[in-house]
């Protein structure tokens, strides 16, 4: 049996990970096309068996450094052994307006021949026109037959940004790109209805504004980071900032904007922290990133700076300094490993980091700061643009 207190919880980016969430890339991968990747949020279409290799790889470093793996298809296969879930989980993605009446009849009744197994294959990899059993009605006749009458989930290979634990409580997001809004109704089931879960406290939920986990950097139990781009808006920063001041999780929540590019959308994907005091980060940025300060005073919340962000957030933790780790690198190797998710490193430890092999020169400047780089294959992974940290969602920390 699993015991809700002690299961889950994370209070730090770096603490001893014991427990974390993956998706293992599935046939929602082999919907991607040259016609349909940019909205889908690829840069590339993926070799499938491959990125499937890279990543049973990247599962077996967590095992072998002491971490559960849990998956997001088998959670939510157990989830819709529920009547309640299975119904929520229907309802939900027969809701989308584009489906009318006819289709969405056609299609409920075909999703209520899948047994839980197949629900969850089909909730995560969509249905394609071809797919459709018997359709009839205008919406099915005109439409192109590639089109999807559920569309596939990707990114949900990005588990960091569906979810996130705040101590004990588990923020459902509310994911910014349409082609992503989907996955946290799947989350949202998993945290309601799966066994294990049961009685988690949600402390966010995908009606919100936006916020995306990849921007929320758990600094130091009470300090939290969270960058404003792209993703997450200043409006749910803020929104954050009040549930997790009201909840008593943060004293200091850092709201870090970031450019509103492709290869910045999240904070993630410009820092990460390796450390209890030290953070890898894209030295391109790192003498410009400042921050807001928002602080908890009485029932309200007050706002300062901007401030450079190290020393802002040194301040907030109570520690003299944040220490950068020094990558040294030229302009354009750093732009291209930043790219390649170079600062998007999963802490596995304090000074323990699962990192991208290709991105050797920032790993040669972790190790050379004392830094163990666990190295894995991420060339087909990599394609989604995402890397260790924007894989994995974190559902047990051990306390440093
Ligand atoms: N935390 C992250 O940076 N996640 C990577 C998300 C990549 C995905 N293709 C996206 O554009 O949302």
């Amino acid at each position: 049996m699993t015991d809700t207190l002690t299961d889950h919880r994370v209070r730090s980016e770096v603490g001893r990970l014991r427990t974390v969430l993956l998706h293992r890339p599935g046939p929602e991968l082999t919907r991607l096309t040259p016609r349909n990747n940019d909205s889908l949020l690829f840069d590339g279409i993926p070799w499938v068996d491959r990125a499937q290799q890279e990543h049973d790889a990247f599962a077996q470093a967590l095992r072998d450094h002491g971490v559960e793996v849990l998956y997001v298809h088998d959670l939510l296969r157990t989830t819709l052994e529920n009547p309640e879930a299975r119904r929520a989980a229907v309802t939900d993605v027969l809701a989308d307006q584009r489906l009318g009446d006819t289709l969405r009849d056609r299609l409920r009744g075909q999703l209520g021949d899948l047994d839980p197994g197949q629900l969850a294959t089909t909730l995560i990899a969509g249905l394609s026109h071809e797919e459709v059993r018997g359709g009839t009605g205008l919406v099915y006749t005109m439409a192109d037959r590639h089109d999807f009458v559920i569309d596939p989930l990707p990114n949900l290979l990005f588990t960091r940004d569906s979810s996130v634990w705040i101590g004990d409580k588990v923020a459902v997001t509310s994911l910014a790109m349409p082609a992503r809004r989907r996955e946290t109704a799947l989350t949202g089931l998993i945290y309601t209805y799966h066994p294990r879960f049961t009685g988690t406290e949600k402390l966010y939920d995908p009606s919100l504004e936006t916020v995306e986990g990849g921007d929320v950097l758990l600094l130091a139990p009470g300090v939290i980071a969270v960058g404003v781009g792209e993703r997450t808006t200043p409006a749910g920063a803020e929104r954050l900032a009040r549930k997790i001041f009201d909840a008593g999780l943060a004293h200091t929540l850092l709201a870090v904007p970031i450019a509103q590019e492709r290869a910045t959308m999240h904070l993630d994907t410009v820092c990460t922290m390796v450390d209890v005091d030290a953070m890898v980060m894209y030295p391109n940025v790192a003498d410009t990133l400042v921050a807001y300060t928002v602080a908890r005073v009485g029932d309200d919340h007050v706002v300062s700076g901007p401030s450079p962000f190290l020393p802002a957030a040194a301040k907030a933790m109570g520690i003299d300094s944040l220490r950068l780790i020094d990558t040294g690198l030229d302009p354009v190797t750093a732009e291209r490993e930043q790219w390649d998710d170079g600062n998007n490193t999963l802490a596995i430890a304090p000074r323990v980091c699962v990192a991208y092999e290709r991105n050797t020169e920032t790993n040669r400047r972790l190790s050379q700061a004392g830094i163990e780089v666990v190295e894995i294959a991420g060339s087909e992974l990599g394609s989604g643009r995402g890397g260790p940290r924007c894989m994995s969602c974190p559902v047990l920390r051990d306390d440093y």
